[in-house]
């Protein structure tokens, strides 16, 4: 090439936001959980504040309080006017601890394992495809030999299910039913918001022997005893008590897809007839393409467990291929949906 030839330098087609966008939802993410652990939202929550009561407050430089201000406005957790930060509804409704739905256990528990969503983590997992949780140990094993572990789990999921369990009962017609199995329950959070709407519904809780143990002080804690009973059982292993609704809510996605079909089967063989499933689960579109919001949940899935998010079509299929029939998919709540049927 001759030394004074310009060679032309080509244009990208697109500009370069999508970039800073990825960047953003991963540097965000940990912006929020710092907010959270220096407890600017209770600190919000007393009365706006402006920049230098912010720093006077959380003990912190100008620069770095006006960056965590600027990201948490930007992430839609804070609102400024006339320079005055304040709590958006989001941040009213979940990040304060005397909202119903307070996400507290649930973010003490992210930023407890923040360091599962490392590079190295996610990488690990997809080459590999095992989870990283407890250096690489099955989670619920884990979970039935570490009771603290057990707990703190089972009081994340609670506290992240509040608003999903309140949701879900309303977009059913459960008046004809009496009792409902909550298989792997955890807290039980979904059969106590269940039996609160529904006055004419019973349920038992099924889940490993620690769980049940936090169950039971949920119970206890909403005055349902007479109501919901608990037993430690093993979905994989021993019969379902007799019910009219099985309700599953984040056990599909814990298991691959052969376990999900295995509990299909065993729900339609053990509900009478005029029975009902219901899977709550939060769904990917037919194409699994179009909702960062679930394929991040799918990553956290190969992160946890050995199962993955599903669809409305994996799910419907699994319940037509066991016999259900009447199926529908009715989303509740953000991007939670149910996937229900009937055995006939
Ligand atoms: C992701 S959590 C979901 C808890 C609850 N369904 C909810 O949505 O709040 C999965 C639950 O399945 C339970 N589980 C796992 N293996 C189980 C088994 N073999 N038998 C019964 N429950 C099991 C776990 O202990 C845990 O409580």
């Amino acid at each position: 090439m001759n030394q004074h030839t310009c060679v032309d330098i080509q244009k990208p087609r697109t500009d370069e936001k999508l970039l800073w966008d990825i960047i953003s939802g991963n540097i965000g993410f940990g912006t929020f959980l710092v907010a959270y652990d220096l407890k600017l939202f209770p600190l919000l929550a007393e009365k706006p504040q402006t920049l230098t009561e912010v720093c006077e407050m959380l003990k912190i430089h100008e620069r770095p309080a006006k960056a965590l201000l600027a990201m948490s406005v930007s992430l839609g957790l804070l609102q400024v006017q006339d320079d005055y930060y304040s709590l958006t509804s989001f941040a009213e409704d979940y990040l304060l601890e005397g909202s119903s739905t307070y996400l507290g256990d649930f973010l003490d528990l992210t930023v407890a394992t923040a360091s599962v969503y490392s590079f190295e983590n996610i990488k690990k997992a997809i080459l590999s495809n095992s989870s990283q949780i407890y250096s690489g140990e099955k989670l619920f094993q884990t979970h039935e030999k570490q009771a603290d572990l057990a707990r703190a789990f089972t009081n994340a999921i609670h506290s992240r299910n509040l608003g999903p369990a309140q949701a879900w009962p309303e977009v059913l017609d459960l008046s004809a039913h009496r009792l409902l199995l909550d298989i792997g329950g955890g807290s039980g959070v979904h059969a106590i918001n269940a039996t609160l709407k529904w006055s004419n519904l019973q349920a038992v809780i099924v889940d490993l022997d620690p769980i049940c143990e936090v169950a039971q002080e949920f119970v206890i804690r909403h005055g349902l005893q007479s109501r919901i009973k608990i037993q430690v059982s093993d979905m994989w292993s021993q019969p379902f008590p007799t019910a009219d609704i099985h309700f599953y809510s984040d056990i599909y996605h814990d298991w691959p897809l052969e376990k999900g079909r295995f509990l299909t089967q065993k729900s339609f063989d053990s509900l009478e007839r005029g029975g009902r499933i219901i899977i709550h689960e939060m769904l990917y579109d037919d194409q699994k393409l179009n909702s960062s919001a679930v394929a991040a949940y799918d990553i956290a899935m190969l992160l946890w467990t050995e199962g993955q998010q599903y669809s409305a079509r994996e799910l419907s299929t699994m319940l037509m291929d066991a016999g259900f029939t009447n199926i529908e998919v009715k989303p509740t709540f953000g991007y939670w949906s149910i996937v229900t049927g009937c055995k006939p």
